[in-house]
């Protein structure tokens, strides 16, 4: 065994077993519950799929950062209610600090810009993939970890951030092979239910009472929704018209109702129009409800928004913020579905296997002088020749490299090229 540290010691299987097996002195093989392994094939999916996430990131110029999992729970204490803080894996630690695994990214990407304060010039377009976690009473089985890709745009007011974070998403569903057949992206705002409360002359410390109901639009009855509306002292005309208009699907049905020159009527042709230019016009569609609908009945792909007040809420100055949230699970199921699976089987270059034990030194000079070339090198050895045919198509190995005792005494190694059948002696310094 061995140890790159200066003193560190190495569980053996043995140790392991002896010292945490239970009863039958096997130890408890599967993960926590709500948490996945990711075996090999299983890896190379999620490798494929970030891959992407940090392809379409790069088109995109944003700049990859990252963040501890581990987060102090004051980071995501807010209004109350909401599921996720409701859910916070949340624990004290040794030094009697509240901490949390993170339940999302939004909040750390706001602590790093504060702390970066001054020194990042503005607008700042960053992106991370990060796991995060949620501690749900499993009567619901649902897992309570995921990854999440996170695009986040500060420092710009304007639309043109959605019109963006939109563009990276819709970039992302094409090279997944998904079309806007397949899926679509509702797009609201929440300026609209500030138009209809001032429509209404509803105060303004109504907002966030309304807003919460609202939230809920998802989850409860329209009826449900009416009622609570009505609790908070809404007129019923107020209530009918809030209801009415978060079920309009058409943007010019809303210019007709909250009237062309509200923000955000404003806001939303211009997203509309900057997404005829980018080319995505048809993944997206107006839905006054979504900005509510959190949990929809559909499972979402993917969501995001706008949260300007967000810095403030941790006691520093406001800069413009917009991003998304991307899980790493659900679209795999849609992937699945659509039969878009990548294949994932195992590739490597060569594969290299001494026919006598003595020879083992040489192809270990062989394996070296092959990875330096930049191949990928399988060192295969006390099997048989039969076995290493057979592995050898198991992971598409490219070629096949045997080293034999009368081919190496002429300084010469036997290469077999296994999609072609070719068979050829090479000497062993021109082998690459
Ligand atoms: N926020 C959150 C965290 C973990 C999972 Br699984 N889903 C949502």
């Amino acid at each position: 065994l061995f140890s790159s540290a200066a003193s560190s010691s190495t569980l053996t299987h043995g140790d392991i077993a002896s010292t945490h097996g239970d009863a039958d002195g096997v130890v408890e093989v599967n993960p926590p519950r709500g948490t996945r392994d990711f075996p090999p094939e299983d890896m190379r999916l999620r490798t494929w799929l970030f891959d992407q996430f940090r392809e379409v990131s790069r088109l995109m110029a944003f700049e990859e950062v990252d963040f501890p999992v581990l987060e102090s729970e004051a980071l995501f204490i807010r209004k109350a209610g909401e599921e996720i803080t409701q859910q916070l894996y949340n624990f004290e630690d040794k030094g009697g600090r509240r901490v949390v695994l993170r339940p999302e990214i939004t909040p750390s990407l706001a602590r790093l810009v504060i702390k970066q304060g001054k020194s990042v010039s503005l607008p700042l377009k960053w992106f991370t993939i990060g796991q995060c976690w949620r501690y749900e009473r499993m009567t619901r089985g649902r897992r309570r970890e995921h990854y999440q890709w996170n695009m986040d745009i500060f420092g710009v007011p304007k639309v043109r951030a959605e019109a963006e974070l939109l563009h990276a998403i819709v970039l992302l569903f094409q090279r997944l092979g998904i079309t806007s057949s397949d899926v679509g992206i509702r797009v609201s705002s929440r300026k609209v239910l500030q138009a209809v409360l001032n429509m209404y002359s509803i105060p303004d410390h109504l907002f966030t009472q309304v807003c919460v109901i609202v939230d809920k639009l998802g989850k409860m009855t329209r009826e449900e929704i009416e009622k609570e509306l009505v609790s908070t002292g809404l007129s019923s005309e107020a209530v009918q018209g809030i209801i009415d208009v978060l079920s309009i699907k058409s943007l010019s049905k809303l210019e007709e109702v909250l009237g062309s020159d509200v923000e955000a009527v404003a806001d939303l042709k211009k997203l509309f129009s900057f997404a005829e230019q980018y080319g995505y016009a048809d993944w997206i569609c107006f839905d006054a409800s979504v900005a509510f609908d959190r949990e929809g009945k559909l499972r979402a792909i993917c969501g995001g928004g706008r949260y300007d007040r967000l810095l403030s809420t941790f006691g520093s100055e406001d800069i413009p913020a917009c991003g998304f949230g991307f899980g790493d699970a659900v679209i795999v199921e849609l992937l699945k579905e659509k039969g878009l699976l990548p294949d994932m089987s195992r590739q490597i270059d060569d594969i290299v296997f001494p026919l006598d034990e003595e020879l083992e030194g040489p192809a270990s000079s062989i394996a070296s002088s092959l990875r330096k070339k930049g191949r990928s090198v399988e060192l295969v050895e006390d099997k048989r020749l039969k076995w290493v045919f057979k592995h050898a198509e198991r992971i598409n190995a490219s070629r096949l490299i045997l080293v034999g005792n009368s081919e190496w005494e002429r300084g010469m190694v036997r290469v077999k090229v296994l999609s072609t059948r070719e068979e050829f002696e090479v000497k062993t310094s021109e082998l690459e």
